[in-house]
Parts: structure tokens; sequence; C-alpha cells
């Protein structure tokens, strides 16, 4: 069935509009055969060589996106009008007009060019204004029509509030939404417990076969005076808590991550780390956070109205936040230092209540912790380290405006006072440029590989698949892949939900993620997808970053995202820690070609075979004398932004081997 057939098809109202959870033992999602490895295999065989010449690949070595197709066009055909906040993508150039839903046959008309959702918003209140689809998602189960009561009243979004002309969007923070102009139905959701059986606390996955591989990567640090890199845990000397949760953990050696960031941490310097994906970058700042607090003999906090914690450690999404609490309950067992984590989605007074009984690390999303700051019930003069994961993303027009915030509070201490810490996979230029407002003018920046570069244990490969044969070759894939796990991202909520229900009636056992679901929902489905019930997850780029959810051998990417560095995000879910992973992506030239030019830089950076004809549509969108920078996000930094534009003679560079590790050398001064 072609996507011409789609919509009617969804409009169908005996089709369940949940994503319902098959069991498997009665709907097999069929055996294994070799079938997915054709299909994986067929476009590049059939178009010819992998790999052009060097001196193709050299020209697009700025890896710059040629995009800018025009304006998202999105009408939704099948519920008769159109919200203002459909798609997840936070990159400035929408996907142009040949989306999947495609068409504006019917609704109100209205167009909007600006649907990225962010991350952290409020939840959907319930009610009349319920989500958008109080009629889709039915966690009873119940059969229910595609009808979305919201255009009734032309609702647009709760809470939202467009930017004209910055291509992407910023939400009023969840303060208002929660507690301020607007009094929708409130959050009830309290998230379960931390677990406190211990064998829970410290469940960790095995590393993988190329973990050792990570030794021979190379690591540049740049700025003044870097430490030395330490080889080993012992080396770190960290207190004997700690070194036994380390143990019980799992990890017996460090990664090159965390054998730079661990020691510059420590010496109290700031830092810009980049790594690949599921390198360990969440420990490289948790541990040496933990050590300097447990040699400053931290108090333990006490149940107060106000706390202060020494450390607040922010990142962009609600799961991935949720996740660094969990590692920083780990890492802190047996101490007497309390991690707290608050996000979006839960019941404001269950946050509340968390904070007063003691909070010495507070782990937050950015409305949330916004919020609780307007409150009044964290104080931020004690606040030592200030900690962005997926910095990029948190600096970017979406969050960037909530973390000049949070540093611009007269309580909050200045840069000089505090330790910043930044970490993410991808660091487009200009964000390093922003980042410098928030880091003490002599950070370290370090680069481990490639800045922007795919994980090298993800092998990837890149289909030409047109729009509408996209889901039958999903199907396709899905029954050869069998039970393992596989994360399936597309571009729009509606869509996570219309390609989950669509698995789902081909009798595929898949659950959805997306920004549309209650937070209970989102947390359910992620639960399932993890302990393997649903070995497959439709997703958006709501989980493209920083999950680490054991055994995910498969990542395909149903639509490209708009960026480069969403791209490599979403595909590190995969790969992880020395494990291998496999990412397929579908690349439908007329919106994706924009990407061909940085994916090519990827794939051949991290020794992938290029199909050619993906080379002859980055050749065809190349423009000569094009290079580096763009507001769009999505090329590479070289690597340290200020070696651009302080001149590289004035860095201290070093370049080496992780394994080797030897002292940075001190070159000539750079600022
Ligand atoms: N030294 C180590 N030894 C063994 N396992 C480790 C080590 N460091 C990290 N890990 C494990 O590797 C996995 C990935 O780590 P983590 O989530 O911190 O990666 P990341 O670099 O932050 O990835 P992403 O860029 O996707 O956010 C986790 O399961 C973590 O527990």
């Amino acid at each position: 069935m072609g996507d011409e057939d789609w919509d009617t098809e969804i409009l169908k109202p005996h089709i369940p509009s949940f994503v319902p959870v098959f069991d498997k033992d009665t709907f097999s999602s069929g055996a294994n055969g070799d079938a997915f490895n054709r299909a994986s295999d067929s476009s590049e065989i059939s178009d010819a060589p992998t790999r052009r010449d060097q001196f193709m690949r050299s020209r697009f070595a700025s890896g710059r996106s040629l995009g800018g197709r025009g304006m998202f066009l999105f009408c939704c055909n099948f519920v008769g009008y159109q919200d203002g906040n459909d798609t997840e993508a936070s990159g400035s150039s929408r996907r142009g007009g040949r989306g999947s839903f495609r068409g504006c046959r019917g609704g109100f008309g209205l167009t909007h060019n600006n649907e990225s959702e962010r991350e952290d918003g409020p939840q959907r209140p319930g009610g009349f204004f319920n989500s958008r689809r109080t009629g889709l998602v039915d966690p009873a189960g119940k059969n229910l029509e595609f009808i979305d009561k919201s255009f009734v009243c032309g609702y647009k979004g709760f809470n939202e509030e467009v930017v004209a002309g910055s291509g992407r969007n910023t939400w009023k923070s969840e303060a208002e939404g929660e507690s301020g102009d607007f009094q929708g139905p409130k959050v009830t959701y309290i998230p379960p417990p931390p677990p406190e059986n211990e064998d829970a606390i410290f469940a960790h996955y095995q590393t993988g076969i190329n973990f050792d591989k990570y030794d021979t990567i190379l690591v540049e640090v740049s700025g003044h005076d870097a430490p030395p890199a330490i080889l080993t845990f012992e080396e770190a000397d960290l207190c004997q808590t700690l070194n036994n949760n380390i143990t019980r953990a799992g990890y017996t050696k460090l990664t090159p991550v965390q054998k730079y960031s661990i020691p510059i941490t420590l010496a109290g310097r700031d830092l810009m780390a980049c790594a690949q994906t599921g390198s360990g970058k969440t420990a490289a700042f948790l541990l040496p956070i933990l050590a300097h607090m447990m040699r400053d003999g931290v108090t333990a906090s006490r149940f107060k109205d106000q706390q202060e914690p020494e450390c607040i450690i922010v990142a962009p999404t609600r799961e991935l936040i949720n996740q660094i609490f969990l590692e920083a309950r780990k890492f802190s067992f047996g101490t007497c230092i309390r991690p707290v984590v608050i996000y979006g989605g839960t019941q404001l007074g269950h946050s509340i209540r968390q904070i007063m009984q003691g909070c010495n690390i507070l782990c937050a999303t950015p409305g949330r912790l916004m919020d609780i700051i307007g409150k009044e019930k964290i104080g931020l003069r004690q606040v030592r380290y200030l900690v962005l994961d997926e910095a990029d993303r948190m600096l970017d027009m979406g969050f960037g405006p909530e973390m000049k915030k949070l540093i611009s509070f007269p309580a909050m201490p200045s840069k000089e006072q505090r330790q910043t810490l930044m970490f993410s996979a991808t660091f487009p230029e200009e964000i390093q440029r922003l980042a410098g407002e928030f880091l003490k003018t002599d950070y370290l920046f370090v680069a481990v590989g490639q800045v922007g570069g795919a994980c090298s244990d993800v092998q990837q490969t890149v289909l030409q698949v047109g729009q509408y044969s996209k889901r039958e070759k999903l199907v396709e894939m899905l029954r050869n892949i069998g039970e393992e796990r596989t994360m399936v991202f597309v571009e729009t909520k509606k869509k996570a939900d219309f390609i989950a229900t669509f698995l789902c009636q081909e009798k595929i056992s898949t659950t959805s993620i997306h920004g549309d679901r209650e937070q209970r929902e989102r947390e359910q489905a992620l639960g399932d997808f993890r302990c393997g019930k649903c070995p497959v997850l439709v997703a958006t780029s709501v989980a493209a970053r920083g999950l680490d959810i054991e055994n995910v051998q498969h990542v395909i990417n149903f639509d490209l995202p708009s960026t480069i560095d969403e791209y490599v995000h979403r595909i590190g879910r995969t790969g992880r820690c020395g494990n291998i992973g496999k990412a397929i992506s579908f690349f439908d030239p007329e919106p994706d070609s924009h990407l061909a030019q940085p994916l090519v830089k990827v794939l051949s950076d991290a020794q992938q075979d290029v199909p050619a004809w993906l080379e002859e549509i980055a050749f065809s969108t190349y423009v000569p004398g094009f290079s580096g920078g763009t507001s769009r996000g999505n090329v590479f930094a070289s690597v340290d932004t200020r070696k651009s534009y302080q001149g590289k003679s004035s860095m201290n560079i070093v370049g080496f081997s992780s394994a080797q590790a030897p002292d940075p050398v001190d070159d000539e001064s750079w600022d």
C-alpha cells in the first residue's frame, strides 16, 4: 500500500488508536532470515562503487548542509485541524513540503513552519483541552477514533510560544505552564521511586568487543596548562566508597573521555568535552564531582524548605535526566551525598517534596528547574558545579535562553566562582562560541576523535527509499530483524503514532515515545522497550540523545533528521560502550538532499561505505567555496573553535592517542 492510502487507512474507525502491545508469543515478528541483509545491502550493491575518489571527499570536508528547501507545509488532512506543535526536530530548517502527511486537503488550512517540539514543555493537560490525541493514546487499550478533539477550540499547543523567524521554537517556561499564567488541570503523575535494591542500582551491561579499541582514538586537548590524563581509576585517587561503587558498576578501565575529563575536573578547570556517543561521558563528569564533594567534606543535607545544592546538572529530556540521576545515585551509593531528579510531566508537588528532603546534586530539565527556582525551593548560592549534558542542545535556541537565565540569577555564583562542565558528542561552531559566556576563559576543550563524528562501532547503511516505499521496507526489515531491539526514528509525533500503530497492525510488537505522550506513557514505553516486551520503539528525536539502553542492536531512520548532528545522536543509541550496532537510514532525495554532503562526511570519517548515489547527490549539491559554519548547526566544528577564531598558533593543542597520554605541550597563549 502506498502512502496515498495511508491517511484513508488511518481514518478507519475500527483501527486501534492507541499503541497496543502485542504479546510476543501470540504475534511473532517473523523468523530471522537473510532478507534483512539483502535489503540493507541492495542499494549499495546496485548503486555500484562505494567510494568516490579522494578529491570528491575532500570537497565535502566542511560537511555543510545545503538545506533550506522552503517552508514546512503541513496540514493534518485526517483530523480536520492543524496544530502548531507537530515535529520534534529542532533544526531551523524544516523538512520540505513533501512530508509523510501529504497534502493540505482538509483542516483549517493553517500552516506552520515552526513545529519543533521542545522537550520539557508542560504536560498536556487533560479534559476538554486535552492532549491533541486524546482519542489516540488510550492506556486502557480501547479502540478510539483518530479524531482530534482540540480542533474544536482551535487549540494550538498548550503554553507554546513561537518565536517568529528564529526557525526554532521556544516555549514559555514550564513555570508558567504549571504554576503561572496557564491554569490547566494539574499534572498528577508521580514517577515510581528509583530502585532501592542494590543489584538493581548497580545493574549494568557488558562492555563490547570494541571497548579496548577506544584506546586508539586520537584525543586532542586544547587550552592552557591541561593536567595530564590518567590511565587508571587508581590514578584518580578517589575515595574508597567511590572506588567500590565504580567496581560494582563493572567499570575496570577508563574510557578516553574519562581519562582526560576526570583529571581536568579534579583540577578545578572548566571543560567542554566532545566524545562519541556511548563512550562514558556521564561518569566522566559525575565521578570527579562526587570525588570533589567527598574531599570537601560535603555535609548531608537535611530536611529544609529551601535546599542549596552544590551541583546542578541539566539535560534536555526527561528520560535522559532521569538516567543521569540514576547514575549519580549509583556512584554516590553509601555516601551522604543525595542526588535528586526533577523533570516536567510529573507532579510539581512531588518534585518539591523530593527536594525538601535534602539535595546535594540536583538533576533537572530546564523548565522544571526554572519553576522550582522561581518557587524558591532551590537556592543557588552553594552551586559549585554546573553541568550541561548534551550541551550543544542546551545552548541552542530552544534551551539557550533558559540556561542564560539560570546563570544570570543574582544568587548564582559567577563563572569564576563555579566550575562549569559541558559534554556532548556534537559541538557545532556557533554553539561553542555561545558557550564562552558560561565558561571561564581558560576552559579546556577535549575532543575525543572527530568532533561531531559518529561512533565507529555503528555500521551505517544509507538506502535510497522513496517516501511511498518506506513502510513496506520497514516492515520487511523488522520481520528480518526479529526480536532484536530496534529504535525507529521518525520526524513528527503524529507520524510516530501512525507508524507504531501500523506496525502493531502488522503484528510487530511496538511501542512509541514522543512529546505528546503523557509522561507515564513515555516511561512505560521505555520500560517495555528496555525489558524487551516491545522490541521495537518508534521515537521522535526526543529519544535521540543520551539514552543508554542495553542491547539496542538497530537504529532505523525511517525519516532522516533535519541536521547531521541529530543523525549522529540518533544512531548513537546503538553501538555503545564497545558493543557493535547497525544503523539503517532511509534517504529520500527530495527532502533529504541537504544532508547528502554531511552524511558523506560522517560515513567516510567513520570508515563506512559511501554509496555512489549519495556521493552523486552530495556532489550535485556542492557549492564551491562553501565552508564551515552555518546557522543551521549541522556542520562539524573542526575541533575547538577558539583555534579558528584566534589562530591555530596561539592555542595549546595536544594531539595524541589516549593510550599514550603524554603531558600536554604548552604552546603559545591564545587568550
Ligand atoms: N569505564 C567504563 N567501563 C565500563 N562501562 C562504562 C564505562 N564508562 C561508561 N560505561 C557505560 O557505558 C554506557 C554509556 O555511557 P554513557 O551513557 O555515559 O555514554 P555517553 O558518552 O554519555 O553517550 P551519549 O553521547 O549517547 O550521551 C553506560 O552504560 C555506562 O555505564
